[in-house]
């Protein structure tokens, strides 16, 4: 007898995040029945990533062979563990958002032509133009983006047209870049994917397209009509639009289209149903959104490798520090993001310094049993940071900058108030803009586990703070989001459900975890200006 013997249809999502692939498998209620990950330093150590990539000054990158390679893997351990491939229904999945893969011309032949006797990526060696996919990591495109903005008549006119303005780490600025750099690779190319369009891809055995949502962190789709954007391409190409433009395909308005059948690989090598659908898969922030039955006035704060914030909009609404990206499966809605490049890392970097067995424990208690310091404040930008646009370390004491605190302990605190503190002011600007307030805070990712972070969360934002209920399952939201997109798209599919993409049921995932201690609140409230004020001058510093 098996756990899955009473189930008859299942969903799957998966996410290829910064350092793990991971799976979420749900059932028709929306209930996580199934969950595993495949880690890459740790089970693909032949590739030499650390945390995920491959650093190199301010270019980092990830070899593509790595993520197909563990694509096999994870499916591999499944079928160990006796997973009922047979009653996957749709397949759909989420992905690091703004990576790049470069596909060779003769990848579609490749693609078509799996053999499921050996491994993918035995048989992919050759698919790719580009060996090391740019990863949201890389901030090696400033030159670029400079290009970008004056060509296209300033930030703002960027910023109205594609959402957001130009950053690094968003695709159009790396493709510039390798069409700069590299042009032999990229004429070498024919078709260029997202890392959540890449993923589909294998799924297919044919090229996927990328969706609106994953494709609002480009620089290049026009985020109003959801087309690509002939001058942006123009720019983002040397002047080989029309060339670029076929190699990207036409983006993907509807997030819940099928797409095709699994390719016959997956069901001879795994099991799978030959039936089983796949729909276009998104990016990871995007998923995330769908985890969540999100509302006007609900906030998602996501605490993986990299911090984010997600608020859903009606309207767009970009703003210079902001990003609005196409809803994932409503086609006239937008969300707005925030994005923090130090998220777990820098906090693992503190942890690894203050505590002297590098653990979540005694970082902890250090947490539990310190109390907030108004005049003692941290800037914690161990890699070139996206908001602000700053880099290194900053200690404040009583506004003098200072080598360490006092007591050297504090930064554990003083990081997580830092991270924190910027987000609420953001997020302040961001409500006050649409007149909203918070109704609900969501927080998911990694560090989300963390009770005491939550504490100091809750605290900051003088509200209850919401989780995933864990069960030992639970912890991915965008996988978890993919899967929630499978399930709809089949609705969609079965029952005509075009109108009613309601899922209030999700909601049952999520508990309110802690409540706000008022008096550090007001505490917080008290500091923020003083933040503001001496985040100004690090940013002054770094010009
Ligand atoms: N108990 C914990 N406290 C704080 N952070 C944690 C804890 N457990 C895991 N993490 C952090 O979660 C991070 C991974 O988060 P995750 O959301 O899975 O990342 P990603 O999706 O980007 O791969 C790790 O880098 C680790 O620092
Ligand atoms: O760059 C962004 C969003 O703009 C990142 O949020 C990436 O999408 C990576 O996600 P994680 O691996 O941290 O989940």
């Amino acid at each position: 007898m098996s756990e899955f013997d009473d189930l008859s249809n299942l969903y799957i999502g998966f996410d290829l995040s910064t350092q793990q692939l991971k799976l979420t498998a749900i059932e028709d209620t929306y209930k996580i029945v199934f969950e595993d990950i495949v880690h890459f330093d740790k089970e693909l150590p032949h590739y030499g990533t650390r945390n995920g990539v491959i650093s190199n000054g301010e270019t980092v990158t990830c070899p593509t062979l790595m993520w197909v390679e563990s694509l096999d893997i994870l499916l591999q351990k499944l079928k160990i563990k006796e997973f009922p491939f047979g009653k996957v229904r749709m397949i759909s999945g989420a992905g690091q958002q703004h990576g790049s893969i470069y596909w060779s011309h003769i990848a579609p032949s490749l693609l078509s032509s799996l053999d499921p006797s050996q491994p993918l990526a035995h048989q992919l060696k050759n698919a790719f133009s580009v060996q090391q996919s740019p990863t949201w990591q890389d901030s090696s495109t400033s030159e670029q983006c400079h290009q970008l903005e004056e060509l296209i008549g300033g930030a703002e006119v960027l910023v109205n047209l594609t959402g957001s303005k130009a950053y690094e780490r968003f695709t159009g600025n790396q493709i510039a870049k390798i069409c700069k750099t590299n042009p032999t690779a990229f004429s070498q190319t024919s078709r260029i994917s997202l890392v959540s369009s890449f993923l589909a891809t294998l799924f297919l055995g044919h090229y996927a397209p990328i969706d609106i949502s994953d494709g609002s962190g480009m620089n290049l789709l026009n985020i109003h009509t959801k087309k690509w954007e002939d001058k942006l391409l123009h720019i983002c190409s040397c002047g080989a639009g029309r060339k670029l433009k076929e190699k990207l395909g036409e983006p993907e308005i509807d997030g819940l289209k099928i797409l095709g059948n699994v390719h016959e690989y997956f069901v001879k090598r795994y099991g799978f149903n030959k039936d089983c659908k796949i729909i276009p898969f998104t990016g990871d922030n995007p998923a995330t959104l769908l985890s969540f039955n999100i509302k006007p006035g609900n906030i998602v704060i996501s605490l993986g490798t990299s911090d984010t914030v997600l608020l859903y909009t009606s309207q767009p609404s970009p703003t210079s520090e902001s990003h609005t990206l196409c809803h994932p499966i409503m086609p006239t809605s937008y969300f707005s993001m925030l994005c923090y490049k130090n998220g777990s890392l820098t906090r693992e970097y503190i942890r690894d310094i203050y505590t002297k067995d590098a653990s979540w424990k005694r970082f902890n208690n250090i947490l539990d049993t310190s109390k907030p310091i108004k005049s003692k404040i941290g800037f914690y930008f161990l890699l070139q940071e996206i908001i602000p646009f700053a880099k290194g370390i900053f200690r404040f004491d009583n506004n003098k900058l200072v080598k360490e605190f006092d007591d050297p302990n504090h930064n554990v605190r003083a990081i997580i108030e830092s991270q924190f503190l910027s987000m609420k002011l953001r997020i302040n600007k961001l409500l006050r803009r649409d007149k909203e307030k918070i109704q609900k805070l969501i927080v998911v990712g990694g560090a989300s586990k963390n009770d005491q972070i939550v504490k100091v969360l809750a605290d900051v934002f003088g509200t209850q703070v919401w989780r995933i209920k864990s069960e030992g399952k639970g912890g991915n939201s965008a996988s978890m989001g993919a899967a929630v997109k499978a399930r709809m798209a089949f609705l969609k599919q079965e029952f005509k459900n075009t109108t009613n993409l309601n899922y209030d049921e999700i909601e049952g995932n999520y508990l309110p975890v802690t409540m706000p201690k008022f008096e550090n609140t007001k505490f917080y409230d008290n500091m923020i200006e003083n933040y503001q004020e001496l985040e100004k001058l690090v940013i002054q510093s770094q010009l």
